[in-house]
């Protein structure tokens, strides 16, 4: 049986483009972005595959996203199941702040650890540790046990929310997970094994 698991970061959004902290604000995909997410179903669909269900946030940018990528797929009326656990890492009081000005503000090195350790929240947010607390009990009680079934699922989602995710399927630890990037649109193809690890892992790379 196959044991089918793709996450999907969005593609570019408009805050994105303006090199903001986005975290739980809502802007939409970029032009860039609505390309990147069709071009990852056209990949998707160049290897034969196709979804039994697919998850994705609460968030703009991840459902337009997911609804492109479907729509590649020719799967537009597929089920799609929403929660607010698949979110982006709240960034707090840096949400809408330019990542550039941060840096002079706060230091390289500080914003560096407020956006790649594992356990340093940012001022009022949610560090990678606090995401992976609703992240991973969504995995397992929602998503994994269909995976396990043999159904086919397709996440589309955020960039840390998918990093606490692929922390945990790769084996990646708190000294390990800050190398950790995630590009827009650019689907992770795993397949899983009887016993949830990682069979095997592609990258689908443009
Ligand atoms: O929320 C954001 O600002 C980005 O989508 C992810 O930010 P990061 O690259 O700082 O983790």
């Amino acid at each position: 049986m196959e044991r089918l698991l793709v996450l999907v970061r969005h593609g570019q959004s408009d805050w994105n483009l303006k090199n903001l902290f986005t975290g739980w604000k809502d802007p939409d995909l970029t032009e860039q972005g609505v390309a990147e997410a069709r071009a990852a179903g056209q990949r998707l669909k160049a290897l034969g595959l196709s979804f039994d269900v697919a998850f994705t946030s609460a968030l703009t940018r991840a459902q337009h996203t997911c609804r492109l990528i479907l729509e590649e797929l020719g799967q537009q009326n597929l089920t799609t199941i929403r929660d607010q656990a698949l979110n982006e890492r709240d960034y707090g009081e840096l949400s809408g702040l330019n990542k550039d000005d941060a840096r002079k503000r706060w230091g390289e090195e500080q914003v560096h650890i407020w956006r790649r350790s594992y356990d340093v929240p940012p001022p009022g947010g949610e560090s990678l540790k606090d995401t992976a607390a609703r992240v991973l009990p969504y995995y397992i009680g929602e998503i994994l046990p269909r995976v396990m079934r043999g159904e086919k699922v397709l996440v589309a989602a955020h960039g840390n929310s998918l990093r606490a995710l692929v922390m945990v399927l790769d084996r990646l630890t708190p000294e390990t997970i800050p190398t950790l990037e995630l590009a827009t649109g650019e689907p992770l193809v795993y397949r899983l094994r009887a016993d949830t690890t990682v069979e095997s892992k592609d990258v689908l790379k443009g």
